[in-house]
């Protein structure tokens, strides 16, 4: 039969596709086009999802079908034969068609044939003998069934069954769909398997970004797991719908391209595909919220108020608020610690496992605000929202403040606002809206300046230069009895940041960790001194000023005294000059 001639009682389905192929104006090929080796590798590494879900039923039937003329394909969803089995005489005539590894078999390349019309028409289908298109083909009688993916249920690629056409077969299209649906039920295991192991990457995701609203989709663009708060704060459900259709035609690209084409779709997100070995398994997305942070960790109400009265008394209250839900204002100087007391209150509370969203009022640009809220962008159904400075805000950014508040408040999240300077004051001045005061200020702390509270300067200057050492891993600094009363009697405007900046200053610059006064900035150095330095004063900087100069190293400090080592140490102890070892 020659191209273009229909064979008598032609089946409908059979002449739709000759009728399609006759538009296509195909040559009579004696043979399919081949992809070539590179082609083909390309091909099967694109197709390695399908390769590994057919992997069984390909080695099961392969071996089944020795020695009964017929033989068992795997194709693409480009209809190119990734994989052969079967009977190996059947095999090797195959070859002379290409019907084999690499055979491209669309009808608008070869006309009529199983695995291009069923392609086409999406449903098994068998073309026998003179049913095929091209007349060198027609020595050929296939059965395909295509194969759809796991969850997306998009075409993935399909399973033919082709023997020499005067072979009696009555049963290849049922074979055909048999192990197409032994393909596709491994493929919805291997799903299954998959969104095992993004969840389990999930909980990794988590301890590392906290508690961002997050999404993770699989590979076929189905949610597996999504933060309570996504949806809220993700309310594009249009783009993300786009999304989700992207991911399986790009889930098995690299994830550079995975990620830069899904990047496009829902800017201001982070994308992260997820990859067991080389195959990405899902994409996880998660919404920028550049102002929320995690509460730092040190921040405690006990450790606190362990620094004195004051504090005490101060943390007592934070204590009893923390339990509750209610507005709170922390006023205090800058630097006194009221960010850190606020972070001490939500990690008291019991909405701990929340965000401590922080917001610098004075940066706020109200264009920006204005979006922020219309997207919901800020804010959370608990945790708190921390508005450092809101006095600072021009009134118009007041206003949308007040917008927030009202909505973050509904919402169940707390709200803390800290101020440097009196609130009510502002207030009263017409600088501040009072509207605003009274939704935030519905409970008031006050932390007083440290020179106010002078008894916890030194147990402060202990905590601080602690978590100095440990946070930086560095030595612990010490101070004379000298340098203390120096520190105590300092008026400390910058408060605690004051300290940490000096602490930070001092274990940088000092070369042996001992802090006298001398060593201090000269702001410092106005502890009352007794009238007249006598020489026993005289004999104790020396000494200071020989360690230091020798790095710590007591006997080249004794060498460069010219006295011996045992004699230092004595006057050592009798300066009350610690016996530090080299920092
Ligand atoms: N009780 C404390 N113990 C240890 N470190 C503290 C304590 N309080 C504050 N700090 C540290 O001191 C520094 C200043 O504190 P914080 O930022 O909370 O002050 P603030 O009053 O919010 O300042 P500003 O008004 O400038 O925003 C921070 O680095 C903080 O970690």
């Amino acid at each position: 039969m020659a191209v273009g001639r229909v064979p008598p009682n032609i089946r409908q389905e059979v002449l739709q596709s000759w009728n399609r192929s006759a538009k296509y104006r195909i040559e009579n090929s004696k043979h399919a086009p081949l992809v070539g080796e590179e082609g083909l590798l390309t091909r099967r590494a694109l197709s390695r999802r399908l390769r590994r879900g057919a992997r069984t039923a390909l080695a099961q039937a392969g071996t089944l079908l020795r020695g009964t003329d017929t033989i068992l394909l795997l194709c693409d969803q480009a209809g190119v034969v990734l994989d052969a089995v079967g009977d190996e005489v059947t095999l090797a005539r195959g070859r002379e068609n290409h019907l084999h590894l690499g055979g491209h078999w669309t009808e608008d390349v070869i006309g009529t044939n199983a695995i291009g019309t069923a392609l086409a028409a999406g449903r098994p289908i068998a073309v026998r003998g003179p049913e095929h298109f091209c007349e060198a083909i027609q020595r050929w009688s296939c059965a395909a069934t295509p194969i759809s993916d796991a969850g997306s249920r998009s075409l993935l690629g399909l399973v033919d069954i082709s023997w020499p056409s005067h072979v009696p077969q009555n049963n290849a299209v049922a074979l055909s769909a048999a192990l197409a649906a032994q393909v596709e039920s491994e493929l919805t295991h291997m799903l299954a398997r998959e969104r095992e192991r993004l969840m389990e990457q999930l909980h990794l995701r988590r301890l590392r970004r906290g508690n961002e609203p997050m999404l993770i989709v699989d590979r076929s663009g189905a949610d597996v797991f999504a933060t309570d708060d996504f949806a809220r704060f993700c309310d594009d459900d249009q783009t993300l719908t786009a999304l989700r259709a992207r991911v399986p035609d790009l889930i098995d690209q690299t994830p550079h391209t995975i990620t830069e084409a899904l990047s496009k779709c829902l800017p201001g997100t982070d994308l992260e595909v997820i990859a067991t070995g080389e195959d990405a398994i899902g994409v996880l997305i998660s919404l920028r919220r550049s102002r929320a942070h995690a509460a730092d960790a040190n921040a405690d109400l006990v450790k606190i108020g362990a620094a004195g009265a004051a504090s005490t008394v101060l943390c007592t209250q934070a204590q009893r608020l923390a339990q509750t839900n209610i507005a709170l204002l922390i006023e205090g100087e800058t630097g006194v610690g009221k960010t850190f007391l606020a972070q001490a209150i939500h990690r008291a509370s019991p909405q701990a496992d929340g965000p401590f969203e922080l917001i610098d009022c004075s940066r706020l640009i109200a264009g920006r605000l204005c979006d922020d809220l219309a997207h919901g962008r800020i804010g959370a159904s608990h945790g708190v929202l921390c508005l450092n400075g809101p006095g600072e805000a021009p009134p118009e950014i007041q206003k949308l403040l007040l917008n927030l508040v009202e909505d973050v408040s509904h919402a169940g999240m707390r709200v803390v606002a800290l101020s440097a300077r009196p609130l009510l004051k502002e207030v009263q001045r017409g600088a501040f809206r009072s509207d605003l005061y009274y939704r935030i200020a519905g409970a008031r702390l006050e932390i007083q300046p440290l020179r106010e509270r002078p008894d916890e300067i030194r147990p402060l200057l202990q905590q601080l230069v602690l978590s100095h050492a440990i946070e930086n891993n560095r030595r612990e600094l010490r101070f004379t009895s000298r340098a203390t009363t120096a520190l105590a009697a300092h008026p400390w405007p910058g408060n605690l940041l004051e300290m940490k900046n000096l602490i930070g200053a001092l274990d940088a610059l000092s070369p042996t960790g001992l802090i006298d006064e001398r060593t201090l900035p000269p702001e410092f150095r106005h502890a009352p001194r007794p009238a007249g330095e006598t020489l026993r004063d005289k004999e104790r900087i020396e000494i200071l000023e020989a360690i230091e100069a020798e790095g710590g190293n007591l006997s080249r400090a004794a060498q460069r005294l010219g006295i011996a080592r045992s004699t230092l140490y004595l006057k050592l102890d009798s300066h009350g000059i610690p016996r530090m070892r080299q920092g």
